[in-house]
């Protein structure tokens, strides 16, 4: 299998209850490694162009201001196949869906405040990697 990266937002709800080590053990604990992080508060314009292709759903509106509530942490992380890896450890977009034992299920609050959002593919993953990183801050 392939070790590849995944990118990874701990969101709002989650830095709010002080969860960032708490989420972060759990990520490692799934066999990812962080190879970049940083605490920011996220401008209207970066959330709304980082959920761009959200923009006609209905619930965009309230996803953006959420996502500009409270600090974040933007991550990314590195693993054998790291998207799944990381999309297994996340759970379900819904807590009420989640599995046992997965970072939704354990912190989410509801399916806006779910605590971590994760790229769904390679190609969105290097997509949004390069919304926040430049090369030289990734350290594997
Ligand atoms: N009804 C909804 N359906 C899907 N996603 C929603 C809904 N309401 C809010 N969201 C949020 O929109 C986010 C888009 O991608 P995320 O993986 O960050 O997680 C999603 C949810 O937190």
């Amino acid at each position: 299998m392939a070790v590849t990266r995944t990118f990874s937002i701990i969101k709002p709800d989650a830095t709010r209850r002080n969860l960032t080590g708490a989420v972060t053990k759990m990520l490692e604990d799934a066999g990812l490694r962080v190879v970049a992080s940083k605490r920011i508060q996220m401008t209207r314009e970066q959330a709304e162009g980082f959920y761009a292709v959200h923009k006609e759903r209905p619930f965009f509106g309230e996803l953006v201001e959420f996502m500009i509530s409270g600090p974040v942490v933007v991550q990314v992380l590195e693993g054998e196949d790291a998207v799944k890896r990381n999309r297994d450890v996340m759970g379900a977009t819904n807590p009420a869906d989640a599995d046992e034992g997965t970072i939704r299920k354990t912190y989410a609050e509801s399916i806006e405040a779910n605590s971590v959002h994760g790229s769904d593919s390679d190609e969105n993953a290097k997509i949004e990697i390069d919304f926040f990183f430049n090369e030289d801050e990734l350290v594997g």
